[in-house]
């Protein structure tokens, strides 16, 4: 059994007693990802319409971007960003029109695209946007059906508060998950009586963006805020914490220990000190130390008295999920399934 869920299993008195799990976090950090690890076994027709819908928006983010960002499409592809302009913002498509599709195969060729892509951090894009655009003569092949990676791909807002009980490794549980969006987290309070653990996700990538809802704030100071203020909640302080910090695929992907050592000035000296005195850095990965800096600074705005466990994941990664080791990655790295 895994060890939270051993933990549990031994303070309640029955496995029929259902433990009660939050899963907090700023928007877009993962929590109904996570969630959907357990929610769906197989392929789902139904995330069709979803799907589609996030490929076009992202391709049209980005077109709507690159006059902003000064970067300038093909003008070979003039009439595949018409033919995306001309998409209503509310479409709902349940299969791709063969024009549609091919527009988006050729502009995600365009270097122009690339180069917004690569800038993503200067505008609002969803992180799954290369890997719907990387698909796409998958998606829009006649007889497709969402797979569980492209359904964890897919992304849809939280409103309010979702509660979904199921049965884990023999325990039942309770399952909320919450909107991250500022204007949603007064809702958060309805939730915290009887919670027995708090799974807060920090989407490690988030140094590099700024709030959607809030334009002149770095998402990772916002974690850093929010984290404060829920490991110190009163009506939380007998619940468990767990912290586990999401997106590690991204992380490790996109790491540039320039933009990174900018937004935390304190890191080199650090990562020098640390370097010389502990053997915690071997295995030279810049990613892996930026991730036991990052550690340190969530746990610092803890009291000591307080268990806090972490674990970093990557809430899309099938293969990871299935407990396959990856190559480059810590051994101690965590399935979901694995944590709970
Ligand atoms: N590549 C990658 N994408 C991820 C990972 N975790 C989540 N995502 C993607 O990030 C987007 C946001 O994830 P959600 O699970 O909707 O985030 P949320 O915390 O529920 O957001 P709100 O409901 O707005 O609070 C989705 O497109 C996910 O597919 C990850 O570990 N790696
Ligand atoms: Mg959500």
């Amino acid at each position: 059994m895994s060890p939270i869920t051993t933990q549990f299993t031994s303070e309640s008195e029955s496995t029929q007693v259902p433990v009660k799990i939050l899963l907090l976090g700023s928007g877009q950090s993962g929590k109904s990802t996570i969630l959907k690890q357990f929610g769906i076994s197989d392929a789902h027709d139904e995330f069709k319409c979803g799907i589609f819908s996030n490929t076009v928006d992202a391709m049209r983010t980005i077109l709507e971007m690159m006059p902003q960002l000064d970067i300038t499409a093909d003008p070979r592809n003039e009439e595949y960003c018409a033919i995306i302009y001309d998409i209503p913002a509310t479409v709902e498509i349940d299969c791709f029109p063969r024009e549609i599709s091919h527009a988006i195969k050729m502009l995600s060729q365009d270097p122009g695209v690339w180069e917004a892509i690569s800038r993503f951090s200067e505008f609002q894009l969803l992180d799954s946007a290369e890997y719907f655009f990387d698909s796409i003569e998958r998606l829009a092949a006649e007889n497709y059906i969402p797979t569980m990676e492209d359904i964890l791909h897919l992304r849809v807002k939280t409103t309010g508060v979702y509660r979904k009980e199921l049965e884990f490794d023999g325990q039942a549980l309770i399952i909320c998950d919450t909107s991250g969006e500022r204007c949603e987290r007064k809702k958060w309070v309805h939730c915290f009586p009887g919670t027995a653990a708090v799974f807060f996700l920090v989407a490690l990538n988030d140094y590099q963006k700024v709030l959607e809802e809030d334009e002149s704030m770095n998402r990772m100071n916002d974690n850093f805020e929010l984290w404060s203020t829920v490991i110190n909640t009163e009506q939380l302080k007998s619940a468990k914490f767990i912290l586990l910090f999401n997106k590690l695929d991204l992380f490790i992907r996109d790491f540039r220990v320039e933009i990174f050592s900018a937004f935390f000035p304190d890191y080199i000296s650090w990562k020098t000190s640390t370097e010389l005195f502990t053997e915690l850095f071997t295995d030279g990965n810049e990613a892996l130390k930026a991730l036991a800096f990052l550690r340190l600074k969530f746990l610092s705005k803890v009291d000591s008295e307080r268990e806090v466990h972490t674990y970093e994941v990557s809430a899309t990664d099938t293969d990871q999920f299935r407990g396959k080791h990856l190559p480059g990655y810590r051994a101690t790295i965590y399935t979901v399934q694995q944590i709970f």
